[in-house]
């Protein structure tokens, strides 16, 4: 299967699970891999047939400065379903990086992959 991917797609929001952390924004970084088809929108040469990967991001940084969640784990589930949902996409695989968590480390984070069922 083919790939549409975006890498490293900065957004400053409030995320986490305590009480500082709903106060002040942080920045999360998210990389995502979607498999689909590309080959209609190869032949045609439209932005209609492609997952475009400018409107996707877009719907990422909406989501997730909406309404704050605590876990990185929410976040990416609900992520997941609605690329699946809203998106040509058969597979996702979303990373997301939260890297002034922990400050011992140069990112901390978790990463899913989710499968669309027909
Ligand atoms: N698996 C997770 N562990 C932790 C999360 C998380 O979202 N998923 N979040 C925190 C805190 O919000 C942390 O980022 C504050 O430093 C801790 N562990």
């Amino acid at each position: 299967m083919d790939k549409v991917f975006i890498s490293q797609l900065q957004v400053n929001t409030i995320i986490g699970v305590y009480d500082f952390e709903k106060e002040s924004k942080q920045d999360l970084f998210f990389d995502v891999e979607m498999l689909t088809d590309i080959r209609a929108a190869a032949q045609s040469d439209n932005i209609n047939d492609a997952v475009d990967y400018a409107v996707v991001s877009e719907r990422i940084i909406a989501h997730t400065t909406a309404k704050p969640v605590e876990l990185l784990e929410t976040l990416v589930e609900q992520l997941a379903s609605i690329i699946l949902t809203e998106f040509n996409v058969q597979q996702v695989m979303i990373r997301v990086s939260k890297p002034a968590a922990v400050a011992a480390a140069k990112t901390v984070g978790v990463e899913i992959t989710r499968i669309r069922h027909a």
